[in-house]
């Protein structure tokens, strides 16, 4: 469970960024996080494992207060919290496999990780997730030979092959096509949902958001201004949100209907065969 309690953030400028911002995330659920440009969505969640330091307030996950963590602490901590950014952040010229395997990082040691020796049982963890996410046959295959909606997976199985507790999602949409975009979320729920995972996702697709996350929590100028289910989201609420407006073609009704379930990989993309005797070498 995610406790954050009076959080506040001034950046050097004088923005501030967040004025106490308190709310509890419970395991298993998805949380989206929308608001306007500059509400406070991306410092928010980087404030949670401290990629930003907050000015004041607290942070604690599984009782542990994060905020009070030494760098070390917080090392370890971190390994608990995936996270998964808008740009993919994929090391290019490495294959699927590296990079998933780079979610490791975190427990073995510095040797091993800059030879790239892995232990056995992350290599088949990695084979596992990259099956589950759709990516089966793309182990070897380099990065930047992905479409977007592939990176994404990638970094999907990454931020998994951590074990964490809770995923930090900053705008894992943003670049992707309608349809990929309702596949990666619908991966992400499900993904939460087998491993009784919490999400919070920041979002800037409002439909998206209410049609994937159990609850929203709206944020304007560094405050919560909503905090509820996806179907309270009403037209008032929005303005609350984001100002005047005609809201009545972004307010959808939560149906799916002829999305593809399955979640997998395009068939227009070639399976590459794998060179397990290769991926081998890694561990
Ligand atoms: N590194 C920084 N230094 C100074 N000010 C910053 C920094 N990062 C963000 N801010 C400011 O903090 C406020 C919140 O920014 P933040 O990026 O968290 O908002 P956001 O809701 O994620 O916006 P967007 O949806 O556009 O990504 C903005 O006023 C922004 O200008």
């Amino acid at each position: 469970m995610l406790v954050i309690d009076g959080l506040a953030k001034q950046y050097p400028t004088g923005d501030r960024a967040l004025k106490g911002v308190s709310l509890t995330v419970p395991k298993g659920q998805i949380m989206a996080l929308i608001g306007p440009s500059g509400a406070g969505k991306s410092t928010l969640i980087r404030c949670v494992n401290r990629l930003v330091e907050p000015t004041s307030g607290r942070v604690t996950i599984d009782g542990q207060e994060i905020t009070r963590l030494s760098r070390r602490g917080l090392r370890q901590a971190r390994r608990r919290m995936g996270m998964i950014f808008q740009e993919f952040a994929l090391v290019e010229r490495l294959t699927v496999m590296e990079n998933v395997l780079s979610g490791r990082l975190g427990y073995v040691g510095f040797w091993r990780s800059w030879l790239r020796r892995f232990p056995a049982a992350d290599v088949a963890a990695a084979f596992t997730l990259l099956e589950r996410v759709g990516l089966a046959g793309f182990e070897d295959k380099r990065a930047d030979a992905l479409s977007g909606g592939q990176r994404q997976r990638v970094g999907i199985a990454r931020a998994l092959l951590q074990n964490p507790t809770l995923l930090l999602v900053d705008e894992p949409t943003a670049s992707l096509d309608p349809k990929t975009s309702r596949q990666i979320m619908r991966l992400l729920r499900e993904l939460c949902r087998e491993r009784g995972l919490a999400a919070i996702i920041n979002i800037h697709d409002v439909a998206l958001a209410q049609m994937f996350a159990e609850r929203i929590v709206g944020l304007k100028s560094g405050e919560i201004v909503y905090d509820g289910p996806a179907d309270g989201l009403s037209a008032e609420v929005l303005t609350t949100i984001y100002g005047e407006e005609d809201w009545s073609q972004t307010i959808r009704p939560a149906d799916e209907e002829g999305e593809d379930a399955g979640g997998g990989a395009s068939p227009h993309d070639p399976a590459v065969p794998v060179d397990r005797e290769r991926l081998a070498g890694l561990t």
